[in-house]
This record gives C-alpha cells, structure tokens and sequence, in this order.
C-alpha cells in the first residue's frame, strides 16, 4: 500500500514527486518467474550494424528503453529507417532496418545521446562515414562522461571534430564520407565502449582498421568480445589473434535476421531479490552460451549463499532458506569483467554485516554517474560503513535504516536501492524513472514478483 507519507524512525517524510517507496518483503521461500527485455548491449550493436549493412535486416525482441530509443533516433538522423513489426510481445514489437545511405549529404544534423554510452561513443564513429555536420550533445551527466579516446580517434582517422577541448560533450563530426587512415592506437583504460566503437565502423572504413590499445588494463572486456562475436554474427571477418590489437579488413555485408538475448545485467537485481528473500527466481530464456557480462551472476550468486541452475527453462536461483547473510563470509570481489554488475552487488554487501571489498572497477567513476562514490554517500546516508578505495569501494558495515536514496539519474542506482528496500523498512528511491534508461516498468516487474513471491511463499 502506498501513502503520500512515510514515516521515517519518529519522523514523517513526504515523498517527493517521481519518489518510489521500495516496498519490503513479506514472505521467504515463495518463487517467481522473471521474463526480462532484451540486453541493451547487443539491441544497440545490432541496430548500428544493421543501419551500415547493405541490406534491410530484422531484429526480434529488441530492448525498448530509453538508451535504445536514443539509438534509433540518431541513426534515424544519419539517414536509416526503423519500421515496427507487432508481434504481441509485452516488451513490444520486432524492427525491420532500412541501411543509411551513405552518398546523401546530410547538412547540418543534431543527434541527442542522452546518457547512453553506447550512443555516445558507438555513433560518432558512424558519422565519419557519412557527408555533414553531426552534432552531438547529451543530458548534463554525460557531458562529464569521457569522450577523450573516440574523439582522438577520429581525428587521428582524418576526420574534423569541433570540441571544446575537454574531451567530453559537446561536439561536432565534420565528415565527408570516407575514412581512410587505417593503423590507430587508443588508451581504453577508461571504457571498453571506445574500442567497441572504432570496431564496429570499421569495416566500412576505406582501409579498414588496425586497431592497437596502448595503456593500462582495459575494463569490461566481455563487451569486446561482445563487439567481435556480434560482428562475426553477421558475416564481418575480424581478426583478434594478437591481445590488445583488432584488425578488420574493409568489407560489406549483408542485412541479418537476429533474436536478441534477454538482458542478464537487468536480470541482476531479481536474482538479488531471491538471495535477499530466500525465494526462487527463474529467468526464462538465459542463453547457455553468450558473451555478456552478466553471465558472471552464475559464479557471483553462490558467494552470497545462493544456489544456481541452468536448464532448458532459464537461470533459477534459490535463495538461503534462513536470513544467512549474517552468515556469509567475508567478500573480496575483482569486477573488472563486469563492472556493469557492480551497483546489484554493491547493494548485496551493503546488507552482509561482513566487510566486502569490490575492486578492479576504478573506471565506474565514468559511467551514468560516479557510481563509487554515489553508493559510497547512499550508503552512508543509511547508516552503513562504506567507502572509496583507489580501484572501488569497501564496505565495513551494513545499512542500518531506511532513508531517501538519491539516484543520480542512474538506473543501477536505482534497482540497487530496491534491493536495499526489500531487507530495510522505509527506502524512498528517487527519481525511480530512472531505470526507463534501460528496463522500462522496472516497478511492475519488481512488484509483480513480489506478490509472486507472497502467494507461493510463507510469511516472514
Ligand atoms: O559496450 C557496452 O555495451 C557496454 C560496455 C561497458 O562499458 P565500460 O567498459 O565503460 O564499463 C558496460 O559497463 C556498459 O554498460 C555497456
Ligand atoms: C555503464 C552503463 O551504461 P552505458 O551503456 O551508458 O555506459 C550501465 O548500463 O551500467
């Protein structure tokens, strides 16, 4: 039941508009299914290939999000044409992709990013092939994301970029529809996202590209091989053999009928909850193999006492029948591979009266929002003993009362703190919209599995 205010130890507190009160479980060992949308990784990859293939291509049960919205909007704007096949499906319909054609002249075009990465480092290098000026610029959180690596880039590629030298949005793409610089070095310590983008436009390069990553270790490296499988997928040979060098030959290919996978890193927070709850959740439609990061929750899970099976039905996980959080062993985690999952399993730890150290995940400081110290001053804010180390965060002790959970425009922050709310009377989200970025109807999904979780299971 929800209620205008909420009463917070003694005091009253008004939720705020667009405030979300996390609501708390109620009863252990219950199950639910869980059907969640299409990974964003792979729905905006597919369409940007499927916009410079050669042929129309048709991509089912692609993610409808804000972040893959922005994505067809801006190749939308570069020239491409998405037409919606209804299939019935609740997360919406297929799409049929029409190429962009690369000889028109686009004059003068403004494409918004809003916050997602993979627009606003995928798609830049997509307006080198055209003819115009692409102007680009995004929501005030990812004007401080680092665009530095794709905007060097370009340049190095011969292409014209207009920036304010901060290396960061906004900035203008001055193309004439040929790229023909082929050797480049990159640093990509700081997102897999800018290799992911030379690659991805490569084959339509004049010369194609040599791509050499020169710099410390590079974070999310399943997102690369992500980029290489995906790009093997439809046809475009890529060779990897060397560690940190790509080479694609130029070559054309042709459009591609594609099913994209569900999203595992979304799958993220409803397996939480059966680890919090001590309940089953199954999600339907877990590849068995796949390139995606949050493939990783099958090896993370256990450390938090839950138990986990693939079968032909999905992922389920089982939760610890009895509250044994309090009985977990310490945590030390390297989420180098996967930092994406990092905000989920901060939140776990912040409920584990046992330390916990997630490191290998300096680069977080870039994404959506500086996620290490957003979840640092959150959980603070709710009593816990959290702090930033050099490479992550550490948390010394748990959360010990509710409170308004600021979210920074960050959709992981958002589901982190639902997590939190399930173990924790009183969690306001704010802004919970948020999470639309990524996993539009988050909070139906949420409660809906929570009253999955109330008819099958027992009260606490
Ligand atoms: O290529 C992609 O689709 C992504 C790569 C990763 O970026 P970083 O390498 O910046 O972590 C990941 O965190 C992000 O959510 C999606
Ligand atoms: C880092 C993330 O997103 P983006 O694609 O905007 O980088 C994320 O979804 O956790």
């Amino acid at each position: 039941m929800r209620s205008e205010v909420c009463i917070l130890g003694s005091a009253e507190v008004a939720l705020m508009p667009g405030d979300w009160l996390a609501p708390r479980f109620v009863a252990r060992g219950g199950h639910a299914t869980v059907a969640v949308p299409g990974s964003k990784s792979l729905t905006n990859r597919y369409l940007l290939l499927a916009a410079l293939a050669s042929s129309p291509s048709v991509i089912h049960a692609p993610l409808h999000s804000r972040d893959s919205a922005l994505m067809i909007s801006a190749l939308t704007s570069l020239g491409a044409q998405f037409e919606e096949i209804e299939t019935g499906s609740v997360f919406g319909p297929d799409l049929r992709v029409t190429p962009l054609n690369r000889a028109a002249n686009l004059g003068s075009v403004s494409v918004d990013v809003g916050l997602a990465g993979t627009v606003m480092r995928f798609v830049p290098t997509v307006a080198a092939l055209v003819s115009g000026d692409i102007h680009f610029d995004g929501d005030a959180h990812a004007r401080v994301r680092p665009m530095g690596p794709v905007i060097d880039a370009l340049r190095s590629l011969g292409i014209l970029v207009e920036d304010d030298a901060r290396g960061a949005l906004p900035f203008t793409v001055s193309a004439s529809g040929s790229v023909a610089a082929r050797e480049l070095e990159i640093d990509a310590s700081g997102s897999s996202q800018f290799v992911s983008a030379l690659l991805l436009a490569a084959s339509s390069f004049n010369n194609g590209l040599d791509l050499q990553h020169v710099g410390a270790s590079i974070p999310s490296m399943p997102h690369i091989e992500m980029t290489v499988d995906v790009l093997r997928s439809v046809g475009i040979e890529v060779d990897d053999s060397q560690p940190n060098r790509w080479i694609i030959e130029p070559q054309t290919f042709e459009g591609f009928e594609v099913t994209v996978e569900p999203d595992l890193s979304n799958a993220g927070p409803f397996l939480a909850a059966a680890v919090v709850t001590g309940s089953r959740v199954n999600v339907p439609l877990w590849p068995a193999k796949t390139t995606q990061g949050g493939d990783h929750w099958k090896k993370i899970l256990p450390l938090f006492g839950a138990s986990v099976e693939l079968t032909a039905e999905g992922l389920t996980v089982t939760g610890p029948a009895e509250d044994n959080l309090s009985a977990l062993p310490e945590i030390d985690l390297d989420l180098s591979e996967a930092g994406e999952l990092a905000p989920t399993v901060a939140a776990l730890c912040a409920l584990s009266p046992q330390p916990s150290t997630l490191r290998g995940i300096a680069h977080l400081r870039g994404h959506e929002t500086d996620r290490l110290a957003a979840l640092t001053t959150e959980f603070n804010k709710l009593g816990a003993r959290a702090e930033e180390i050099e490479d992550g965060i550490r948390i010394l002790g748990p959360v010990q009362h509710g409170g308004r959970f600021s979210t920074y425009a960050d959709h992981r922050m958002a589901t982190a703190a639902a997590i939190i709310g399930l173990a924790v009377d009183n969690v306001i989200v704010e802004n919970v919209a948020t999470t639309a970025k990524t996993l539009p109807n988050f909070t139906g999904l949420w409660e809906t599995m929570l009253e999955n979780f109330s008819s099958t299971g027992k009260a606490d």
